[in-house]
């Protein structure tokens, strides 16, 4: 399995050289060459089967061998053995066509231990067979950046720096991240939107000599190997209610593109999926991009659903590769026009080519709240205000009865406790390991939005971690 650059101008990698490459050279984001392939009766197969062992047949095409099979299935085991739910990724009924695919059983109780509790151990298994170590750093609107640190804190061939919006995370999110005081953990407070902390991620890998002498690596959804992960419990939903003998649609709700574009793989590998619904806060570029073709950036205003507040949705870019014809070129002019005058657009062929998949809804602050407090007095079951913008989306995508829809519930609603109390009057508690939570020592260090400050801090303390090695 070989890896190409959207912007065509990379070199070809191989999984170990993905895995920690994180953005291409050429500014753009690995994809595969070509998407492995299974057949109706490959998915039947999976039926009954442990998530564990789907999640080695789903990934283990992706590795082109680097990775010895029996490896690999104990590096996975152990993986999803940290995760409270026997299923990993449970499934519970809503209603009549609805479920909610409940994500966050894992140790920062959001959806990206999935792929990231994977990730770490898949960097230590690279790293220490070629002796080498990575300074990662990443992005978080509040989510990714907690799922990193707790699946990277004190492992020996990494140090990791992790950059949020001062001020734009819910305080557990925060304290989840800060509170962790191992010394090769490295949280920033950057004075800025989420946008910024990623737009300064990439400017950081853009830079080729500051990228090789700290031999940077990636944790967000720019690094392919998240993706990958994220691919497996579409499988493991889809074959739970019967795919692929019955109709099933995922909704999503989405800000950087990365798990949705994830479902996109999983029906590019023979999944059948008859629509994915992107589910967007106010912050409603891709809702706006699904309604009239055109791709075009707003301010960033803060919402109840803070991880989905990002206005430049990273992955999109993996899809627009396809839209364009898998043309590097073409990719590079789009993201060039988009960096210098806010907007890009696709033709109409192409923007109907992405809605026979996609359907995009926005869902605003009133919509969360109600959608929370309806589905607490229908069900009696507590939604984070991300999943309630998914249950929101589906709604309102409107897909027939006979189509069974998985709704991702992709946060605990304790890591938002505010908002689901004031839409329910129910005060969500964080599971006992995490409840000493809010009187934990924290460490931060507040930087500005500026390059070279940020590069300044990390080549610091990254050399601090080094001599101390
Ligand atoms: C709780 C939660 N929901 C949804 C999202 C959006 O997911 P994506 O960025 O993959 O679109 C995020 C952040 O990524 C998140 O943390
Ligand atoms: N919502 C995310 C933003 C980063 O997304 P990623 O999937 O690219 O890591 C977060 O919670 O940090």
């Amino acid at each position: 399995m070989q890896y190409v650059s959207t912007r065509g101008q990379a070199p070809v990698l191989g999984f170990e050289d993905v895995l920690l490459a994180g953005l291409a050279r050429d500014g753009g984001l690995y994809v595969p060459q070509s998407w492995p392939q299974f057949s109706k009766d490959d998915i039947r197969t999976m039926r009954g089967l442990p998530y564990s062992e789907i999640a080695v047949r789903v990934m283990l095409p992706f590795l082109g061998g680097a990775i010895a099979e029996d490896d690999f299935r104990a590096i996975v085991k152990d993986a999803y053995a940290s995760f409270d739910h026997a299923a990993v990724t449970p499934l519970v009924q809503l209603d009549q066509s609805n479920w909610v695919l409940e994500l966050f059983h894992g140790p920062t109780l959001a959806f990206k231990d999935v792929a990231l509790q994977l990730l770490g151990r898949l960097f230590d298994h690279v790293l220490a067979k070629r002796g080498e170590r990575v300074t990662i750093v990443g992005a978080t609107s509040g989510d990714t950046g907690s799922a990193a640190i707790e699946a990277c804190r004190d492992r020996q061939n990494v140090d990791i720096f992790i950059l949020h919006p001062k001020g734009r995370t819910s305080e557990v999110q925060r304290r989840q991240m800060t509170s962790v005081l191992s010394d090769n953990v490295h949280n920033i407070a950057l004075h800025g939107t989420f946008d910024d902390c990623q737009d300064l991620v990439k400017a950081m890998f853009n830079d080729v000599a500051f990228r090789d002498r700290m031999g940077l690596s990636a944790v967000n959804s720019i690094n392919w190997a998240r993706i990958m992960a994220q691919i497996v419990y579409y499988f493991t939903a889809a074959v739970a209610l019967g795919a692929p003998d019955r109709k099933v649609a995922f909704t999503v709700p989405t800000g950087n593109f990365g798990n949705v574009y994830a479902a996109y793989g999983a029906r590019a590998m023979g999944l059948p999926i008859e629509k994915l619904v992107v589910g967007s806060n106010s912050n409603d570029i891709l809702a706006r991009f699904f309604a009239s073709g055109t791709m075009s950036a707003a301010p960033v205003v803060p919402t109840l659903s803070p991880s989905m507040d990002i206005q430049i949705s990273s992955n999109f870019e993996r899809l627009l590769f396809d839209l364009l014809g898998r043309d590097g070129a073409a990719v590079t002019a789009s993201m060039n026009r988009f960096r210098a005058e806010g907007k890009f657009e696709v033709t109409e062929a192409q923007l109907a080519e992405a809605l026979a998949i996609f359907s995009g809804h926005r869902v605003d602050e009133a919509g969360t709240m109600a959608t929370i407090e309806a589905v607490w007095t229908g069900c009696g079951y507590l939604l984070d205000p991300h999943t309630a913008v998914g249950v929101a989306s589906a709604k309102a995508a409107g897909l027939p009865a006979d189509v069974a829809t998985v709704i991702l519930a992709t946060a605990h609603p304790a890591k938002f406790p505010d908002a689901v109390e004031k839409a329910t009057g129910h005060r969500p508690d964080l599971p006992p390991r995490l409840s000493d939570l809010y009187v934990r020592e924290e460490r931060l260090s507040e930087l500005p939005n500026e390059l070279g400050a940020v590069q300044d801090f990390v080549a610091a303390r990254a050399r601090a971690a080094k001599e101390a090695a």
